[in-house]
């Protein structure tokens, strides 16, 4: 019996998630909470009504209790987070940390009361930021299992494929592009040496195609024009976590062979280590995962033999990345001095 939770269910990315949740045979419950009580009450009603096996469930809490968030999540195997607010034209992620660190950390500490073996999969932004919160709100709550927590980079991974089909071709179905580091602007790190199948990015093609998959975010953002309901990516987002999601709850039931880039905490995943070791030391680091029944099965080094561009890129990202890392960890461990 696996039961889902997505916290933030009634926005912009939580709606068509739990719609591609609902029709997924991979759930057999789906809890959907959010604070927003008409709009969540609203949708789980609404997609209860689908004739998919997945049993709708809807929570909202009482007044200032979290009542709804812990009945929510109450021995969940799998909780996924787009709680919080997203980013207006002129905004960067960073922008969003002020109201969503505190949202993530809430909402992580119910989980470790209630859910405290669930895998947690964390989309608010900034992810960087946001993972650092969690992982270390697990650790003061004493249930903290690196190998099921993890950021959702998948969208990064699924711009790729988009941009260099447009580019080279090949079929986005055939394409497996590691992206690594973090997720947002240089922190996010196309590594096209390690495509499979080849894939050959034309010289005068590479910068814009690594801006592209680097900011894809602010394109969304600029279109969307801070109109109407989330202002950044939303469908694609709901899509890439579901991917994501997916895949998790596929390696849980013991399929093989999954593999896909997730920001995740090295030292406590099989293989991080080395990959600390290449990246500088750093604790967090998107890098593809091979998912097993526990979550992490282990971690593989991209870090090895880049091009000269890709050694370019990830000094930029080595660049900004500790400090998204070191505000996320005070947030929780040293708030007094933020
Ligand atoms: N990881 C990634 O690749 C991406 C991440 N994002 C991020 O996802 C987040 C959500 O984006 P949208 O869905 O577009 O925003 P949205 O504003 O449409 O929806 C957010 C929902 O979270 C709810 N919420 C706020 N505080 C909450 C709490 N404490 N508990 C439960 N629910 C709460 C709101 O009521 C709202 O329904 C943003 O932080 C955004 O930056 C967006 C796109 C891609
Ligand atoms: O750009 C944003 O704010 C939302 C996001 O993370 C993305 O679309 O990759």
């Amino acid at each position: 019996m696996v039961k889902a939770v997505v916290a933030g269910a009634a926005g912009g990315i939580g709606q068509p998630l739990s719609l591609l949740l609902k029709l997924s045979p991979l759930v057999d419950e789906l809890a959907l909470y959010d604070v927003h009580q008409s709009q969540v009450q609203g949708v789980s009603v609404d997609l209860s009504h689908i004739s998919s096996p997945a049993k709708i469930t809807g929570y909202d809490n009482t007044g200032d209790s979290l009542d709804g968030a812990k009945a929510a999540m109450k021995d969940a195997g799998i909780i996924v987070i787009p709680a919080g607010v997203p980013r207006k034209p002129g905004m960067t992620r960073d922008d969003l940390f002020k109201i969503n660190a505190g949202i993530v950390k809430g909402l992580i500490e119910v989980a470790a009361e209630v859910a405290p073996k669930a895998f947690i999969l964390v989309i608010s932004n900034p992810v960087n930021s946001t993972v650092p919160i969690a992982a270390e709100t697990l650790k003061a709550k004493g249930v903290f299992d690196a190998k099921k927590l993890f950021g959702v980079t998948t969208l990064d991974v699924v711009r790729s494929e988009t941009f260099v089909s447009e580019i080279t071709g090949i079929k986005t179905s055939d394409l497996n592009i590691p992206v690594v580091g973090g997720h947002s602007g240089e922190t996010i790190v196309p590594l096209f040496s390690k495509a499979t199948p080849k894939v050959d990015i034309p010289d005068d093609k590479y910068a814009a195609l690594v801006n592209r998959i680097q900011y894809g975010g602010d394109e969304v953002v600029k279109a969307k024009e801070g109109k109407g309901p989330g202002g950044s990516a939303t469908l694609s987002m709901a899509l890439a976590g579901f991917r994501f999601a997916e895949k998790v709850l596929k390696a849980a039931k013991g399929e093989k062979g999954l593999v896909e880039p997730s920001y995740v905490y090295l030292p406590g995943v099989p293989g991080g280590d080395v990959v600390k070791e290449a990246n500088g030391g750093l604790d967090f680091f998107s890098v593809p995962v091979e998912l097993g029944p526990n979550g992490v099965e282990k971690v593989t080094n991209p870090l090895t033999d880049l091009t000269d561009k890709e050694s370019s890129l990830l000094k930029e990202c080595l660049k900004k990345l500790p400090k998204n890392i070191e505000d996320g960890v005070d947030f929780v461990k040293a708030p007094a001095q933020k």
